[in-house]
């Protein structure tokens, strides 16, 4: 009984009773040193790092973004495949529409005037035969050129393969070179548009200041003309420390980066797009297997007798992809409230552990 009513008081104390934490003035200049240097860690790390580099007195949105691109620039080219040929963006850039992603042709395998027709396959060890008994009627390899007729005839003179139905002649890539060479010299213009939804903030890659005489002339350049849009493919493959005679040859992956990170309050700087660029398919320095980027295309029309012929043309080239990125940040009360709250409750825990160091020490001075 006793010790219920016992128990009880004692609930009632620690509901009830008041606490208020005792002022201790130590005067010791030891004491007060270390005590006001971390104190002025704590404000410097607020003031320093919190506020001004990582902002966080501001909300933050991500940026949403759209993004156009046309290529400019002429080729010329004389191959033994297709003569002399001028090339221009209508041929060049494949798709013809330009979007965030877009290719440009620097080199080729042409093969002309293709027909389907039956013809022996190139030699290799699974083509090659001695007589109709190594080749399997209706058999196709993915990585041949047609569907197995079952005969094996004459490649050459010496060296016999199962024919194939498909369209021959067939693609002979063995000896590559920059056939485009002079692509180096395209330019590209980008418009870029882009919200931050959350701010209802808008902005684009041409600035206000930028008018049509002067998009007639500029080029980008880092130092003398940073504002501009339009970009020499070779200024933007060297800016990725690559040589564009080297890479137009097997071709590759290159990133144009437009970093839009954007300080919305009113008293930061304006904002603008930050570019740079970077090679996207890395390049294995020992194990260069399969390198670059290349696809398959043909050109078909009809000879005058009505049949059907084509020129397939094994296209290597770069693709520019456009990555747009970036977080806009304004000031807002709420996350001022939160880190501010933060800072101080940092400034009270460094009295409270100098308190408990001082306690601590004494305690094991009367020990
Ligand atoms: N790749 C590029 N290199 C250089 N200038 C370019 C390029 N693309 C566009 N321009 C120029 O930038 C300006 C704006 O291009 P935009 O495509 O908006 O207009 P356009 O009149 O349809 O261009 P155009 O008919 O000349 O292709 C034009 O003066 C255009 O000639």
């Amino acid at each position: 009984m006793c010790k219920t009513a016992g128990s009880c008081q004692g609930c009632l104390h620690y509901v009830f009773d008041y606490e208020t934490p005792k002022t201790l003035v130590i005067p010791n200049i030891r004491v007060g040193c270390v005590f006001r240097f971390t104190q002025l860690l704590v404000v410097l790390y607020v003031v320093g790092y919190v506020c001004v580099v990582q902002k966080a007195y501001q909300d933050t949105d991500s940026v949403i973004s759209t993004v156009t691109t046309k290529v400019k620039g002429f080729a010329f080219t004389n191959t033994s495949d297709i003569g002399p040929h001028l090339w221009d963006v209508a041929e060049y850039v494949i798709p013809p529409q330009g979007d965030h992603s877009f290719f440009v042709l620097t080199n080729m395998v042409v093969t002309p005037e293709q027909t389907q027709s039956r013809c022996p396959e190139l030699p290799n060890p699974s083509t090659t035969c001695v007589d109709d008994c190594d080749c399997i009627e209706g058999h196709s390899d993915p990585r041949g050129n047609g569907i197995q007729t079952g005969l094996c005839e004459n490649y050459s003179t010496t060296v016999k393969t199962c024919e194939v139905l498909s369209w021959c002649p067939h693609e002979v890539d063995t000896k590559l070179r920059a056939l485009m060479s002079a692509a180096e010299n395209f330019t590209v213009l980008i418009k870029n548009s882009i919200t931050y939804p959350k701010f209802n903030v808008h902005r684009r890659n041409i600035l206000p200041h930028i008018n049509s005489s002067y998009l007639k002339m500029c080029e980008f350049n880092r130092t003398s003309d940073p504002d501009c849009p339009i970009f020499r493919l070779k200024h933007i493959v060297a800016e990725a420390g690559e040589d564009f005679q080297d890479m137009a040859v097997k071709g590759g992956i290159l990133g144009i980066l437009i970093d839009w990170s954007c300080d919305l309050d009113w008293w930061a700087k304006k904002c603008f797009p930050k570019y740079s660029f970077r090679r996207l398919d890395n390049k294995h320095p020992v194990n260069n297997v399969a390198p670059g980027y290349n696809f398959r295309f043909a050109k078909y029309y009809k000879k005058p007798d009505g049949e059907e012929t084509r020129m397939l043309i094994k296209a290597f080239g770069i693709r520019f992809n456009v990555i747009v990125f970036g977080t806009g940040g304004k000031f807002a009360i709420v996350p001022t409230i939160v880190n501010l709250g933060a800072a101080l409750s940092f400034l009270s825990l460094v009295s409270r552990n100098i308190e408990s160091c001082i306690q601590k020490r004494n305690n094991t001075g009367n020990l």
